[in-house]
């Protein structure tokens, strides 16, 4: 969470930026708005000052299934080059191994807290599935994610439905070609 004193200085920002973009900062509809924002900053910027993601249970099955794939979880973070908005879904897939699974709601949470930071879309990919070895230790994870980017949508280039895709594999998805073509047989469904 973004403390006090840091709040304080995102709010000295946004009101230096509304001056410098011609407006008056303190005129009624924008009086609010430089502590609106450092509040939506500490929510959206919350992973850099906060504990690394430990919210997360295992459990142990006997004989888990070969992949357990969470399809479509959507995600919201901020590109590192503008600050705005990509945003999209994440597939996830993993390979269970040491009889032990994770918390199927944990993985949501997971990509929250990895989306809650500057970041551009291959990085978020690969962190995504660098934390779920360091917790669950399994056999291969493959990741996926489709995006937007509103940086490329209503500036710049200004080409807006593009969508742009990453994916990362680890482990058995490397190895076994047929366990990486299920999986991508099963997202394009
Ligand atoms: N690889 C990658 N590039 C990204 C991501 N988000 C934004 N970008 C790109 O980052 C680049 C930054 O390029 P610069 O030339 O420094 O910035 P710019 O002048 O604002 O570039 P334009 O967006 O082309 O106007 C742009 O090409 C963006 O499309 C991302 O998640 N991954
Ligand atoms: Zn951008």
């Amino acid at each position: 969470m973004i403390d006090e004193k840091n709040q304080a200085k995102i709010e000295h920002a946004v009101r230096e930026i509304l001056s410098a973009v011609g407006e008056d900062p303190d005129r009624p509809g924008l009086v609010e708005t430089p502590a609106r924002v450092a509040r939506m900053y500490a929510e959206v910027f919350a992973t850099k000052t906060a504990a690394p993601f430990d919210n997360y249970k295992l459990f142990k099955v006997e004989h888990p299934t070969e992949m357990v794939l969470l399809k479509d979880i959507p995600f919201y973070s901020m590109c590192e080059h503008h600050l705005l908005p990509f945003f999209g879904t994440v597939q996830v897939a993993y390979v269970p191994q040491h009889e032990q699974v994770i918390g199927l709601s944990k993985i949501p949470r997971l990509i929250d807290y990895c989306s809650q930071q500057p970041n551009v879309q291959e990085r978020l990919t690969v962190s995504i599935a660098t934390e779920l070895q360091r917790i669950l230790d399994p056999a291969g994870i493959a990741v996926s994610i489709t995006a937007r980017h509103m940086c490329m949508e209503m500036r710049g280039v200004s080409k807006p439905g593009v969508h742009t895709e990453s994916s990362y594999y680890s482990g058995q998805f490397k190895t076994d070609l047929d366990l990486k073509r299920e999986f991508l047989q099963r997202i394009a469904k």
